[in-house]
């Protein structure tokens, strides 16, 4: 199953952060995702180009009602013509499964608007 059809589960910490070999696997499924460490904390990060100001701050709303739906909630940088995505699990200050899940899914909505 596609990984933008997935559900994203209940996450806590007792939750197994990937290995790197499961990371590797599963970014070679989404397209523009970078693996990134910041303060130890492996994370996925993609940067969306958009028209200007306003058009960032629609897609931040538009991705914040999407991590509502989940409970699974990234970080935005909005900025005139693009916004940063961050996706990690803090529960477990790593990468789930529900990382990929969540980057899949913002790239579906993002080609919806
Ligand atoms: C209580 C609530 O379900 C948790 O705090 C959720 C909220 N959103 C979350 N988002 C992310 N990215 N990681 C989490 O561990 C997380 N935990």
């Amino acid at each position: 199953m596609q990984l933008a059809e997935q559900t994203c589960a209940a996450c806590d910490s007792s939750a197994k952060p990937l290995s790197d070999v499961a990371i590797e696997q599963l970014l070679a499924e989404l397209q523009g995702w970078q693996l990134e460490h910041s303060s130890g904390i492996k994370k996925l990060a993609k940067v969306f180009t958009v028209k200007d100001f306003s058009a960032a701050v629609a897609y931040a709303q538009a991705i914040a009602e999407l991590a509502n739906q989940h409970d699974h909630h990234p970080a935005l940088v909005v900025e005139w013509g693009r916004i940063t995505v961050q996706w990690w699990t803090h529960s477990i200050n790593g990468l789930h499964k529900n990382d990929f899940v969540m980057a899949a899914k913002t790239d579906a909505l993002v080609q919806s608007l």
